[in-house]
């Protein structure tokens, strides 16, 4: 049997030249890993716009606008995901964690520090090109 692909709105938050990761709770697919914060696009819903409700839900900002940096689509044996990645530039609010999860503003050159699922990898290229 072929497994689900799962698509995700992915948000790379950037300001002042510094990007907004979270932290995945530990009970979570790739769970205790750094992530960018998003979730899974509903059903006829749009890429922007499920990132747009994501964000909200998970950090209080509410983004304006946002832009398509890159699409990943990677099997991580158990699941298969798509991640839909768009760069935002411009959002209104000061992010918090509103589901408890750590959260932090990390310059750019130093994301490759952190734990990221490995499907990230591409992602932080792509943000450093
Ligand atoms: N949000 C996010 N998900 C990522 C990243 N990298 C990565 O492989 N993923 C994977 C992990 C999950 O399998 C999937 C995203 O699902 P999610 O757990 O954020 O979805 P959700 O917010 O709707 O949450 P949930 O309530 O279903 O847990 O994509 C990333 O940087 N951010
Ligand atoms: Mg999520």
């Amino acid at each position: 049997m072929s497994k689900k692909q799962v698509n995700v709105a992915v948000g790379v938050v950037e300001h002042h030249n510094q990007i907004l990761i979270c932290k995945r709770s530990a009970e979570q697919h790739q769970g205790g890993l750094w992530e960018f914060p998003g979730g899974k696009i509903e059903q006829d819903e749009s890429v922007f716009d499920a990132l747009k409700r994501e964000l909200k839900e998970e950090v209080d900002i509410t983004i304006q606008s946002a832009t398509p940096l890159i699409t990943i689509d990677h099997d991580y044996g158990d699941k298969c995901v798509s991640l839909k990645v768009l760069l935002v530039q411009d959002f209104i609010g000061e992010a918090k964690g509103l589901e408890g999860q750590p959260l932090c503003w990390v310059d750019k050159q130093q994301l490759s520090t952190y734990e990221f699922p490995e499907a990230n990898k591409q992602i932080i290229a792509a943000i450093l090109k």
